[in-house]
Protein backbone atom coordinates (compact mmCIF):
# COMPACT_ATOMS: atom_id res chain seq x y z
CA UNK A 1 0.00 0.00 0.00
CA UNK A 2 1.24 3.57 -0.73
CA UNK A 3 -0.47 5.92 1.88
CA UNK A 4 -2.07 9.68 0.66
CA UNK A 5 -0.23 12.20 1.62
CA UNK A 6 -2.19 14.85 4.23
CA UNK A 7 0.00 17.85 2.67
CA UNK A 8 -0.21 20.46 5.69
CA UNK A 9 0.71 23.56 3.59
CA UNK A 10 -1.66 23.39 1.24
CA UNK A 11 -4.35 22.77 3.66
CA UNK A 12 -3.11 25.70 5.79
CA UNK A 13 -3.19 28.33 2.34
CA UNK A 14 -6.92 27.04 2.37
CA UNK A 15 -7.40 27.84 5.91
CA UNK A 16 -5.51 31.13 5.53
CA UNK A 17 -7.58 32.47 2.64
CA UNK A 18 -11.12 31.89 4.68
CA UNK A 19 -9.66 33.49 7.36
CA UNK A 20 -8.39 36.43 4.83
CA UNK A 21 -11.73 37.06 3.98
CA UNK A 22 -13.19 36.95 7.65
CA UNK A 23 -10.22 39.80 8.43
CA UNK A 24 -11.42 41.83 5.95
CA UNK A 25 -15.06 41.90 7.22
CA UNK A 26 -13.76 42.77 10.75
CA UNK A 27 -11.72 45.72 9.09
CA UNK A 28 -14.48 47.11 6.93
CA UNK A 29 -15.81 47.52 10.72
CA UNK A 30 -12.91 49.49 11.86
CA UNK A 31 -11.38 46.44 13.82
CA UNK A 32 -7.92 45.21 13.12
CA UNK A 33 -7.46 41.30 14.30
CA UNK A 34 -3.86 41.61 16.25
CA UNK A 35 -1.63 39.02 17.58
CA UNK A 36 0.55 39.71 20.08
CA UNK A 37 3.75 36.89 20.43
CA UNK A 38 5.94 36.99 23.19
CA UNK A 39 9.33 34.96 23.19
CA UNK A 40 11.53 34.78 25.85
CA UNK A 41 15.38 33.46 25.19
CA UNK A 42 17.00 32.53 22.07
CA UNK A 43 16.42 28.99 21.29
CA UNK A 44 16.76 28.43 17.97
CA UNK A 45 13.14 26.78 16.87
CA UNK A 46 11.05 28.84 18.74
CA UNK A 47 12.51 31.75 17.20
CA UNK A 48 11.61 30.39 13.61
CA UNK A 49 8.48 29.24 14.63
CA UNK A 50 7.41 32.69 15.88
CA UNK A 51 9.16 34.63 12.60
CA UNK A 52 6.94 31.77 10.75
CA UNK A 53 3.87 32.71 13.31
CA UNK A 54 4.19 36.41 12.21
CA UNK A 55 4.94 36.44 8.42
CA UNK A 56 1.85 34.37 8.71
CA UNK A 57 -0.31 36.77 10.47
CA UNK A 58 1.12 39.69 7.30
CA UNK A 59 -0.55 37.17 4.52
CA UNK A 60 -3.72 36.91 6.62
CA UNK A 61 -4.36 40.93 7.45
CA UNK A 62 -3.77 40.02 11.21
CA UNK A 63 -1.54 42.65 12.80
CA UNK A 64 1.22 41.52 15.06
CA UNK A 65 2.89 42.44 17.64
CA UNK A 66 6.18 41.00 19.35
CA UNK A 67 7.74 41.35 22.10
CA UNK A 68 11.29 39.63 22.73
CA UNK A 69 12.92 39.58 26.20
CA UNK A 70 16.44 38.27 26.97
CA UNK A 71 16.76 34.17 28.77
CA UNK A 72 17.81 35.72 31.76
CA UNK A 73 15.09 37.94 32.47
CA UNK A 74 13.13 38.33 35.93
CA UNK A 75 10.12 36.83 35.53
CA UNK A 76 7.73 39.93 36.61
CA UNK A 77 8.94 41.62 33.59
CA UNK A 78 7.09 39.51 31.33
CA UNK A 79 3.83 39.02 33.81
CA UNK A 80 3.88 43.33 33.71
CA UNK A 81 4.09 43.23 29.64
CA UNK A 82 1.37 39.90 29.66
CA UNK A 83 -0.93 42.67 32.13
CA UNK A 84 -0.51 45.46 29.76
CA UNK A 85 -1.09 43.14 26.87
CA UNK A 86 -4.64 41.77 28.45
CA UNK A 87 -5.68 45.36 29.01
CA UNK A 88 -5.09 46.63 24.97
CA UNK A 89 -8.66 46.39 23.48
CA UNK A 90 -6.75 46.67 20.42
CA UNK A 91 -5.01 42.96 21.09
CA UNK A 92 -7.36 40.44 20.24
CA UNK A 93 -5.21 37.51 21.25
CA UNK A 94 -1.68 36.87 23.30
CA UNK A 95 0.59 33.82 23.05
CA UNK A 96 3.92 32.96 24.97
CA UNK A 97 5.97 30.54 22.80
CA UNK A 98 6.83 27.61 24.78
CA UNK A 99 9.33 26.20 25.94
CA UNK A 100 10.00 29.26 29.12
CA UNK A 101 13.59 29.49 30.21
CA UNK A 102 13.61 27.30 34.07
CA UNK A 103 13.24 30.61 35.94
CA UNK A 104 10.20 30.82 34.92
CA UNK A 105 6.55 28.35 36.53
CA UNK A 106 5.16 28.03 32.78
CA UNK A 107 1.37 27.30 34.10
CA UNK A 108 1.45 30.59 36.35
CA UNK A 109 2.98 32.04 33.02
CA UNK A 110 0.03 31.01 30.67
CA UNK A 111 -2.64 31.40 33.62
CA UNK A 112 -1.82 35.43 33.57
CA UNK A 113 -2.69 35.70 29.75
CA UNK A 114 -7.09 36.51 29.97
CA UNK A 115 -8.94 33.59 28.78
CA UNK A 116 -10.41 35.34 26.27
CA UNK A 117 -7.56 36.18 24.63
CA UNK A 118 -5.62 33.11 25.22
CA UNK A 119 -5.78 32.14 21.75
CA UNK A 120 -3.11 29.35 22.54
CA UNK A 121 -5.72 27.64 24.41
CA UNK A 122 -3.39 26.33 26.95
CA UNK A 123 -5.07 28.65 30.26
CA UNK A 124 -6.11 26.12 33.00
CA UNK A 125 -9.88 27.49 32.51
CA UNK A 126 -9.81 26.98 28.66
CA UNK A 127 -8.55 23.75 29.08
CA UNK A 128 -11.41 22.60 31.53
CA UNK A 129 -13.99 24.21 28.92
CA UNK A 130 -12.95 21.76 26.40
CA UNK A 131 -12.68 19.03 28.43
CA UNK A 132 -16.63 19.77 29.83
CA UNK A 133 -17.13 19.52 25.46
CA UNK A 134 -17.97 23.13 25.62
CA UNK A 135 -14.39 24.53 24.00
CA UNK A 136 -13.90 28.46 23.61
CA UNK A 137 -9.98 28.00 22.13
CA UNK A 138 -9.11 24.92 20.81
CA UNK A 139 -5.14 23.93 21.03
CA UNK A 140 -3.61 25.43 17.94
CA UNK A 141 -1.79 21.66 17.22
CA UNK A 142 -4.64 19.46 17.79
CA UNK A 143 -6.91 21.78 16.19
CA UNK A 144 -4.97 21.38 13.22
CA UNK A 145 -4.81 17.50 13.43
CA UNK A 146 -8.79 17.35 13.67
CA UNK A 147 -9.08 19.52 10.41
CA UNK A 148 -6.43 17.55 8.66
CA UNK A 149 -8.63 14.05 9.79
CA UNK A 150 -11.69 15.87 8.40
CA UNK A 151 -9.76 16.98 5.03
CA UNK A 152 -9.19 13.36 4.51
CA UNK A 153 -13.24 12.44 5.70
CA UNK A 154 -11.67 10.31 8.38
CA UNK A 155 -14.01 8.52 10.14
CA UNK A 156 -13.78 8.58 13.61
CA UNK A 157 -16.65 7.62 15.40
CA UNK A 158 -16.20 4.05 17.14
CA UNK A 159 -12.57 4.22 15.93
CA UNK A 160 -9.67 3.00 17.92
CA UNK A 161 -7.80 5.93 18.48
CA UNK A 162 -3.76 5.83 19.77
CA UNK A 163 -2.04 8.99 20.90
CA UNK A 164 1.59 8.18 21.90
CA UNK A 165 2.47 11.15 23.84
CA UNK A 166 0.60 12.85 26.88
CA UNK A 167 1.75 16.59 26.78
CA UNK A 168 -0.49 19.47 27.74
CA UNK A 169 -0.48 21.17 24.80
CA UNK A 170 -1.18 17.91 22.39
CA UNK A 171 -1.44 14.65 23.98
CA UNK A 172 -4.52 15.50 26.15
CA UNK A 173 -6.36 18.38 24.25
CA UNK A 174 -6.02 15.62 21.45
CA UNK A 175 -7.69 13.07 22.93
CA UNK A 176 -10.21 15.16 24.40
CA UNK A 177 -11.00 16.31 21.13
CA UNK A 178 -11.44 12.54 19.62
CA UNK A 179 -13.20 11.30 22.07
CA UNK A 180 -16.01 14.09 21.76
CA UNK A 181 -15.99 12.93 18.30
CA UNK A 182 -16.83 9.55 19.05
CA UNK A 183 -13.22 7.93 19.09
CA UNK A 184 -12.07 4.96 21.36
CA UNK A 185 -9.31 7.08 22.56
CA UNK A 186 -5.79 5.24 24.53
CA UNK A 187 -2.92 7.41 25.43
CA UNK A 188 0.10 5.70 25.35
CA UNK A 189 3.62 7.43 27.65
CA UNK A 190 7.33 6.25 28.51
CA UNK A 191 5.79 4.00 30.83
CA UNK A 192 3.41 1.98 28.53
CA UNK A 193 3.99 -1.52 28.87
CA UNK A 194 3.74 -2.73 25.41
CA UNK A 195 3.85 0.42 22.98
CA UNK A 196 3.12 -1.55 19.62
CA UNK A 197 0.74 -4.01 21.13
CA UNK A 198 -1.71 -0.28 21.24
CA UNK A 199 -0.09 1.27 18.36
CA UNK A 200 -1.47 -1.93 16.30
CA UNK A 201 -5.13 -1.21 17.20
CA UNK A 202 -5.25 2.06 15.98
CA UNK A 203 -7.34 3.08 13.27
CA UNK A 204 -6.61 6.80 13.81
CA UNK A 205 -2.79 7.06 15.45
CA UNK A 206 -1.16 10.40 16.66
CA UNK A 207 2.47 10.65 17.49
CA UNK A 208 3.29 13.15 19.72
CA UNK A 209 6.50 11.95 21.68
CA UNK A 210 9.54 13.73 20.05
CA UNK A 211 11.50 10.60 19.26
CA UNK A 212 13.00 10.42 15.74
CA UNK A 213 11.24 7.53 13.52
CA UNK A 214 9.89 5.68 16.58
CA UNK A 215 7.46 4.39 15.24
CA UNK A 216 7.74 1.89 12.75
CA UNK A 217 5.65 0.25 9.43
CA UNK A 218 5.58 -3.12 12.03
CA UNK A 219 3.72 -1.11 14.89
CA UNK A 220 1.17 0.22 12.48
CA UNK A 221 -2.18 -1.27 11.74
CA UNK A 222 -2.98 -1.91 7.58
CA UNK A 223 -5.30 0.98 6.52
CA UNK A 224 -4.49 3.31 9.42
CA UNK A 225 -4.25 7.36 9.37
CA UNK A 226 -1.07 8.34 10.65
CA UNK A 227 -0.65 11.95 12.01
CA UNK A 228 2.80 12.87 12.79
CA UNK A 229 2.97 15.59 15.55
CA UNK A 230 7.23 15.21 16.16
CA UNK A 231 9.53 17.87 14.41
CA UNK A 232 12.95 16.44 15.51
CA UNK A 233 16.18 17.43 13.79
CA UNK A 234 18.42 14.72 13.25
CA UNK A 235 22.69 15.25 13.30
CA UNK A 236 22.59 15.96 9.38
CA UNK A 237 20.46 18.88 10.49
CA UNK A 238 17.04 17.42 8.47
CA UNK A 239 13.84 17.45 9.82
CA UNK A 240 12.07 14.18 10.56
CA UNK A 241 9.37 13.18 12.88
CA UNK A 242 8.22 10.53 15.17
CA UNK A 243 7.27 8.30 12.42
CA UNK A 244 9.50 6.46 10.05
CA UNK A 245 7.99 7.81 7.06
CA UNK A 246 9.69 5.18 4.40
CA UNK A 247 7.88 1.86 6.36
CA UNK A 248 5.36 3.89 7.87
CA UNK A 249 3.70 5.00 4.38
CA UNK A 250 3.77 0.90 3.03
CA UNK A 251 1.28 0.16 5.57
CA UNK A 252 -1.12 2.84 6.50
CA UNK A 253 -3.72 4.79 4.48
CA UNK A 254 -2.92 8.14 4.86
CA UNK A 255 -0.25 10.11 6.89
CA UNK A 256 1.38 13.74 7.28
CA UNK A 257 4.79 14.43 6.56
CA UNK A 258 7.59 16.34 8.47
CA UNK A 259 8.00 18.93 7.68
CA UNK A 260 5.06 20.09 5.66
CA UNK A 261 2.69 18.36 7.89
CA UNK A 262 1.27 19.26 11.58
CA UNK A 263 3.18 22.12 11.55
CA UNK A 264 2.01 24.42 9.21
CA UNK A 265 -1.20 23.62 10.32
CA UNK A 266 -0.31 24.59 13.73
CA UNK A 267 0.31 27.91 12.79
CA UNK A 268 -3.14 28.38 10.63
CA UNK A 269 -5.17 27.29 13.54
CA UNK A 270 -3.20 30.00 15.67
CA UNK A 271 -4.68 32.63 13.18
CA UNK A 272 -8.04 31.33 13.45
CA UNK A 273 -8.18 31.70 16.92
CA UNK A 274 -6.95 35.06 17.02
CA UNK A 275 -10.23 35.64 14.31
CA UNK A 276 -12.20 34.22 16.37
CA UNK A 277 -11.17 36.06 20.01
CA UNK A 278 -11.55 39.21 17.13
CA UNK A 279 -15.00 38.44 16.27
CA UNK A 280 -15.99 37.79 19.94
CA UNK A 281 -14.61 40.85 21.50
CA UNK A 282 -16.32 42.91 18.67
CA UNK A 283 -19.47 40.97 19.20
CA UNK A 284 -19.28 41.23 23.07
CA UNK A 285 -16.51 44.23 23.95
CA UNK A 286 -16.94 43.06 27.78
CA UNK A 287 -16.81 39.52 26.49
N1 LIG B 1 2.99 28.97 22.63
C1 LIG B 1 3.22 27.85 21.94
N2 LIG B 1 4.41 27.25 22.00
C2 LIG B 1 4.63 26.11 21.30
C3 LIG B 1 3.60 25.57 20.48
C4 LIG B 1 2.35 26.21 20.46
O1 LIG B 1 1.39 25.76 19.78
N3 LIG B 1 2.20 27.36 21.18
N4 LIG B 1 3.88 24.47 19.67
C5 LIG B 1 5.25 24.07 19.44
C6 LIG B 1 5.99 24.86 18.39
N5 LIG B 1 5.19 25.41 17.28
C7 LIG B 1 4.38 26.47 17.54
O2 LIG B 1 4.63 27.32 18.33
C8 LIG B 1 5.42 25.03 15.92
C9 LIG B 1 6.30 24.04 15.60
C10 LIG B 1 6.57 23.75 14.24
C11 LIG B 1 5.94 24.43 13.24
C12 LIG B 1 6.23 24.19 11.80
O3 LIG B 1 5.60 24.77 10.94
N6 LIG B 1 7.22 23.38 11.48
C13 LIG B 1 7.66 23.19 10.11
C14 LIG B 1 9.17 23.05 10.11
C15 LIG B 1 9.81 24.35 10.55
C16 LIG B 1 11.33 24.25 10.62
O4 LIG B 1 11.95 24.42 9.57
O5 LIG B 1 11.88 24.05 11.71
C17 LIG B 1 6.99 21.95 9.54
O6 LIG B 1 6.62 21.06 10.31
O7 LIG B 1 6.84 21.91 8.33
C18 LIG B 1 5.04 25.41 13.56
C19 LIG B 1 4.77 25.70 14.90
C20 LIG B 1 6.05 24.22 20.74
N7 LIG B 1 5.84 25.51 21.33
Amino acid sequence: MTARLIDGHALAATVRSDLATRAGALKARGITPALAVILVGDDAASAVYVRNKIAACEKTGIRSLHFSFAGDVDPAVVFAKIDELNRDAEVHGILVQLPLPKQFETDAVLETIAVEKDVDGFHAQNIGALAQGKPRFIPCTPYGVMKMLASINASLEGAEAVIVGRSNIVGKPMALLLLAQGCTVTICHSQTRDLAFHTRRADILIAAVGRPKMITGGMIKPGAVVIDVGINRLPDGKLCGDVDFASASEVCAAITPVPGGVGPMTIAMLLANTLEAAERLALHPSF
